[in-house]
């Protein structure tokens, strides 16, 4: 369970993100959505304890501030926008990065944490590039194994920033899966940041719609994937309409030929 209450954050004295409150149940998933600098990444940092904030950020029910790093790693995962790749590591070197926060002082990995890095490799379509130097992926597979060391932590709280940029239709479904399964079966509960409003809307539960920083609108896809809304806060030319599944597909309008 995740609660921010009135949460407030910025750099260097300047916010960019003002006011922000919402509970995100235990195994629930909450989409923040917004135009480009609206504020998204850097509450997404707030909430992993990683920007300073004012208000209040509490994981299961623990002030983010008062829990050590090491507490922290073992109750957040969080996968940067732009994450830094460690030079000269292997994918399931990197992937075994995750294991970390579970091992003793001094501890090296032993065959479990192996194990749990190859479900995750598998799981993600990875396991043919165990092996493989991580500057020789591509960005989709790169991206894939960033998201493999979050997942070999195996916390309670999964924080993803975009981590469908790069991602193949195919990749990105999969991948959304995954993380949909670990929060069905294991209660894990997801923030993400998400720039497709269709991929937010099937997999969200609610929908955070941040603008320079405020929330302007809340709530379940129906709720928040309004046409109007969206046309406004984003300055887009765009439709909402009904999916196969029943739920809000948001497509873009061309500018009609003159
Ligand atoms: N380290 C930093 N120092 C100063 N300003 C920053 C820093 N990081 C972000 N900003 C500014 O804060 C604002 C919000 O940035 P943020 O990355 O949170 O937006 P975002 O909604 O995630 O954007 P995008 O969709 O483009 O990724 C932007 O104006 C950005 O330039």
């Amino acid at each position: 369970m995740i609660e921010l209450v009135g949460v407030s954050a910025g750099y260097r004295g300047k916010p960019v993100v003002s006011g922000v409150s919402v509970p995100v149940p235990r195994g629930s998933w909450l989409a923040i959505i917004g135009p480009n600098g609206a504020g998204k990444s850097t509450l997404l940092k707030a909430i992993a304890g990683l920007v300073p904030c004012s208000g209040s950020v509490l994981l299961d029910g623990k002030p983010v501030g008062e829990l050590t790093s090491r507490e922290r790693a073992r109750a957040v995962g969080y996968a940067p926008q732009v994450p830094v790749l460690p030079e000269g590591l292997s994918v399931t070197d990197y992937a075994l990065l995750g294991r970390t926060p579970h091992l003793g002082a001094l501890a090296r990995e032993g065959a479990r944490d192996l194990s749990v890095v190859q479900q995750v490799l598998a799981r993600l379509d990875l396991t043919s590039l165990a092996g493989r130097q991580l500057r020789t992926l591509s960005g989709g597979e790169r991206q894939r194994a960033v998201l493999a060391r979050v997942l070999a932590q195996q916390t309670g709280i999964l924080l993803l920033d975009e981590p469908t940029t790069g991602l193949d239709i195919g990749h990105a479904q999969s991948l959304l899966d995954l993380v949909d399964r670990l929060r069905t079966e294991d209660g894990t509960t997801v923030v993400s940041t998400l720039h497709d409003l269709t991929l937010a809307g099937q997999y969200a539960d609610q929908l955070l719609l941040l603008d320079r920083g405020s929330v302007v609108a809340k709530g379940n896809a129906a709720t928040v994937l309004d046409s109007e809304v969206l046309a406004r806060h984003y300055d887009a030319r765009l439709a909402v309409l009904d999916g196969p599944d029943g739920n809000p597909v948001v497509v873009p309008k061309r500018r009609p030929i003159e």
